[in-house]
């Protein structure tokens, strides 16, 4: 027995060894050498990814130059850290050789890659759910729509603002809590035109008043409460299924039960937003035919080519027949999830940035109040938000400062020419916009919040680029655009917003995107003159 286990001791070695041997020979032989950290066999550079991935990934940028490489597993990814190299891969062109995102197994057994757009390599379905979301949150109809529901969903969190402010003086608002909690009513409500209660939930938490409390469906309350969580833990889970090899997810104990944790978690999700269809499915049918439907996203993913079908919607690919279940779900899980986060976390950034420098925050009122005037109740329009040109600078430079997405990454399908060097199909490129944004090379003084710069010059190609570029840009940009600006519009014509510790830096975490971990802030309503 002790004779057998030593052989298979032995063996194991010998696997072992030899496998690292050929591993460093491959490695030093690679075409292209670029500097990197070294990897290691079977894990590559994984070793390198605990605690905050983007900071570590900046680093990592700033020791190594504009182009690095970085293994994962045994695949090399390059890192892309200055305009001019992204040329090709942020190419709009249709033809282009980066539509698809990766290849990854993990990916494969998350349900990503085969349904949904952010991370599906069907070019087909692709291209008909990216088409159907664009034709529909890209509209300026839609647009403007949605800015009245931005306001009256403002208009609820203002007054839990001043009830809380009633109840105790100086009280301080953790403003990321409150403004994800924004984000999720007001983008499913957009989504699913059924009202959720996640802000009503977390003031019934607050509020010690008994009588002060909402009253609403406690199911209700729980379930989009648990799905802000939820939403955070598949934010997670991303990372876990594209970075630790399947080897290890799924032979090595420990990492065998988070995987089983994440499943579970992407399984709780697809019941939630199956409840949603289910019900608009039974509500549309109890709908007599001459009687006009609401038109939120939901309902016109139900009854796209059904005789309920009232929208001009220019279906692609000759489509004639309705969308599945299952394709309604992965649709609206792309414009819920990718909506909620992104648009708190940069609103939380903008404000972090504001609140440090008094003069922008001065000249962003004087613009707020210039557009509004003395009526602080009159209602905000889409063309309102148009002209607040500096609010808009200002959302730029945060983003360029703190992107909320800091890299994208894109696949070569053919064999490519990038950076000056020849790459094989099925090469990994990240655009690290981050880095770009901060690049010296691009911008004076990158470390500086300074909003004028987009006040005075045009920007070059490629240098700020927080929804991405070319054919897999966000399709939600407008959307977040115009939401970030009518809540700075809203937010500050009535409030005045200030840090609670100045000096405290900004504390932000990664888990696919950069997320807002902590923002004290004191929340007054503004004292006018007149
Ligand atoms: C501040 C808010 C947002 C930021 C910073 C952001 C950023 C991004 C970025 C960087 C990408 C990848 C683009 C590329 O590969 O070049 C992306 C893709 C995407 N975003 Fe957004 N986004 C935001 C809001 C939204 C919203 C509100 C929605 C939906 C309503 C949305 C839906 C999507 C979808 C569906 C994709 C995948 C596109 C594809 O692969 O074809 N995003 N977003």
């Amino acid at each position: 027995m002790t004779l057998h286990l030593f052989e298979a001791f032995i063996i194991t070695a010998i696997a072992v060894f030899s496998y690292s041997a050929y591993y460093y020979v491959k490695y030093f032989t690679r075409e292209n050498p670029l500097p990197g950290p070294i990897p290691l066999p079977f894990i590559g550079n994984l070793h390198l990814f605990h605690g905050d991935f983007a900071a570590k990934m900046l680093k990592l940028q700033l020791k190594y130059g504009e182009i690095f490489e970085l293994y994962v597993g045994n695949k090399r990814n390059i890192w892309l850290g200055n305009a001019n190299l992204v040329e090709k891969i942020n190419n709009p062109s249709t033809k282009s050789n980066y539509v698809i995102r990766a290849v990854n197994q993990g990916l494969d057994e998350m349900g990503v890659t085969s349904k949904g757009i952010s991370f599906i390599n069907n070019l087909e379905v692709w291209r008909f759910n990216r088409n159907f979301v664009a034709q529909t949150i890209m509209t300026t109809a839609f647009l403007k729509h949605s800015v009245s529901t931005i306001e009256e969903t403002f208009h609820k969190m203002e007054e839990f603002w001043k009830k809380l402010e009633m109840q105790q003086k100086n009280t301080v608002f953790e403003f990321p809590e409150w403004i994800v909690r924004f984000s999720t009513d007001f983008t499913i409500y957009t989504t699913t035109g059924k009202p959720t209660f996640s802000m009503a939930g977390y003031f019934n938490k607050l509020i010690k008043t008994k009588d002060m409390k909402i009253v609403y469906p406690e199911h209700e309350l729980k379930g989009t409460e648990e799905f802000i969580e939820r939403l955070r833990i598949w934010l997670t889970s991303f990372n876990f299924f594209y970075l630790v090899p399947p080897l290890m997810r799924h032979y090595i104990p420990g990492v065998i039960q988070y995987q089983k944790y994440f499943l579970k978690n992407i399984d709780w999700i697809d019941q939630y937003l199956r409840n949603f269809i289910r019900i608009r499915h039974e509500e549309i049918k109890k709908t007599p035919k001459e009687q006009e439907l609401r038109a939120d996203i939901l309902t016109l993913l139900i009854t796209a080519f059904t005789d309920r079908d009232t929208e001009k919607i220019k279906y692609v690919q000759g489509r004639n027949k309705p969308l599945t279940e299952e394709e309604i779900r992965f649709i609206m899980f792309e414009i819920i999830g990718g909506g909620i986060d992104t648009s708190a976390n940069s609103f939380c950034f903008i404000t972090y940035y504001i609140c440090k420098h008094p003069e922008v925050k001065k000249r962003m009122i004087q613009e707020i109040d210039s557009v509004f005037g003395e009526d602080r109740t009159r209602k905000i329009t889409y063309e309102d938000i148009s002209k607040l040109e500096y609010c808009d600078a200002i959302a730029k430079e945060a983003s360029r400062l703190m992107p909320v997405v800091p890299s994208v990454f894109r696949m070569a399908s053919k064999d490519d020419v990038v950076a000056g060097m020849k790459w094989k199909a099925g090469q990994t490129f990240f655009v690290h916009m981050h880095a770009i944004q901060l690049n010296p090379k691009h911008w004076p003084e990158p470390e500086k919040f300074d909003p004028d710069r987009f006040m005075k010059n045009s920007i070059k190609k490629n240098t700020l680029i927080p929804f991405g570029a070319g054919v897999r840009m966000c399709p939600g940009r407008h959307l977040a655009e115009m939401e970030t600006k009518a809540l700075m519009a809203l937010v500050y014509r009535n409030f005045d917003v200030s840090l609670v510790d100045p000096d405290a830096p900004l504390q932000k975490v990664y888990s696919l995107a950069n997320h807002c971990e902590k923002l004290q802030v004191y929340i007054k309503p503004r004292e006018f003159t007149t």
